[in-house]
């Protein structure tokens, strides 16, 4: 099963290596903006799940939101250190 950490590494990676097919490394090129709606839409995803849906739907949105997150963070060049220093 994928940790958090560990999908971040997977997407760091991807990042900087510009591999060719990723849609990671497609939305970072696409910038800030772009993935910022992206964190707003999915977000309202996790909140109508969370409302109106089952736990595993609910689950599988959230697994969403985080990924964008992390693209997000990505997209700014931030590190799990940067944002776990606020934790
Ligand atoms: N965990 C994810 C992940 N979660 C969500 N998504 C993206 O988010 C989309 C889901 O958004 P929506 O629910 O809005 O679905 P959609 O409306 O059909 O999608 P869009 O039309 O908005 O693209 C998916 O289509 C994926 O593009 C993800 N894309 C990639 N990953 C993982 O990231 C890693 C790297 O992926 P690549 O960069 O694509 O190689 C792999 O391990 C993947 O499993």
């Amino acid at each position: 099963m994928k940790t958090f950490d560990a999908l971040f590494a997977e997407l760091s990676a991807k990042v900087a290596a510009g591999t060719e097919g990723s849609g990671t490394v497609e939305a970072v090129r696409a910038g800030v903006h772009t993935v910022g709606k992206k964190v707003v839409e999915e977000a309202a995803e996790v909140w109508m799940a969370a409302e109106h849906e089952s736990s595993e739907r609910t689950a599988e949105e959230i697994s969403q939101l985080l990924y964008h997150l992390q693209v997000l963070m990505l997209a700014r060049g931030l590190s799990l250190e940067d944002v776990y220093a606020h934790l």
